[in-house]
């Protein structure tokens, strides 16, 4: 039997398990099967937490749908939870470092991307008003912060069709390895609320890279200087960047429960 935990960034749920202590193949089948909350355990994303010749521990991540990706901030908050420590961890982005602080983390998510072959785009444009359009969607930016985002910034978050557009804009043949969809609304100095639909995963309660792309986004626009609290249905993050530097990501990670499962089963 193998162990896993259960746990969450603001509703963005996980299951992780320590691949250095029990030998998994995880495939794209196994992790969907994982992830299914009818027939399986159930999750926003798989996590396989492993060992790394050039850091504390590596991370993979893997979306409910089975792919296998780049970056989760909230999963990430939540490594030194589950390790019990301070960690400097291996992902297929770079290298993060997260701190554990009061009730969560705080990682140093890197530096953004902004190139239009860096988010990746289907072809040249510029990624910080898109001349690109979406029905009665404004024009987008779009910023990579290990995984591809697309942020559009509106004027009433509570009149937007998620269900609908999410998944249309995620599979736009603009965005060849598809992209996190983010829908934003400027509440006040310094201030968002977010929505955002996942690659992967569609509604989550919370997305730390999509916060992350977004707080970037609206410096860039100069609709605000920052540190940004963005308010995501699970609750708020803090957001820290300046135009050259790294990315700071601080907010809560929760430990839910321990569990048992065989893996074959899957
Ligand atoms: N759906 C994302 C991965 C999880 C990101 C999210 N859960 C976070 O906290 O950053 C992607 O396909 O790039």
């Amino acid at each position: 039997m193998g162990r896993f935990s259960k746990m969450h960034g603001l509703g963005n749920d996980f299951v992780v398990i320590d691949a250095r202590a029990q030998a998994i193949d995880m495939t794209e089948a196994r992790a969907r099967a994982i992830a299914d909350r009818h027939a399986g355990i159930g999750c926003d994303q798989l996590i396989l937490i492993g060992n790394a010749a050039d850091a504390d521990v590596s991370m993979q991540i893997f979306n409910a749908d089975g792919s296998e990706v780049e970056a989760c901030g909230n999963a990430t908050r939540c490594v030194p939870l589950f390790v019990g420590r301070d960690v400097l961890i291996r992902t297929k982005a770079g290298l993060l470092d997260a701190k554990s602080v009061d009730g969560g983390a705080s990682v140093d998510m890197g530096a953004p991307r902004f190139d239009w072959d860096a988010i990746p785009l289907a072809y040249p444009m510029d990624t910080l008003t898109m001349g690109a359009s979406w029905e009665e969607l404004p024009a987008p930016a779009a910023v990579n912060v290990g995984n591809p985002h697309v942020i559009f910034f509106v004027d009433d978050l509570d009149g937007v069709n998620f269900d609908r557009l999410g998944p249309l804009i995620e599979h736009d043949p603009l965005f060849p390895a598809r992209v996190n969809v983010n829908f934003a609304q400027v509440v006040g100095d310094d201030h968002l609320r977010l929505v955002v639909w996942e690659r992967g995963a569609g509604l989550t309660r919370a997305c730390g890279t999509g916060a992350c792309a977004t707080a970037v986004a609206a410096i860039r626009r100069k609709l605000m200087t920052g540190p940004v609290t963005v308010s995501l249905p699970g609750g708020d993050l803090v957001i820290d960047w300046a135009p050259g530097g790294t990315i700071r990501m601080t907010g809560p990670a929760t430990h839910v429960f321990d569990g048992e499962a065989d893996w074959d089963r899957f």
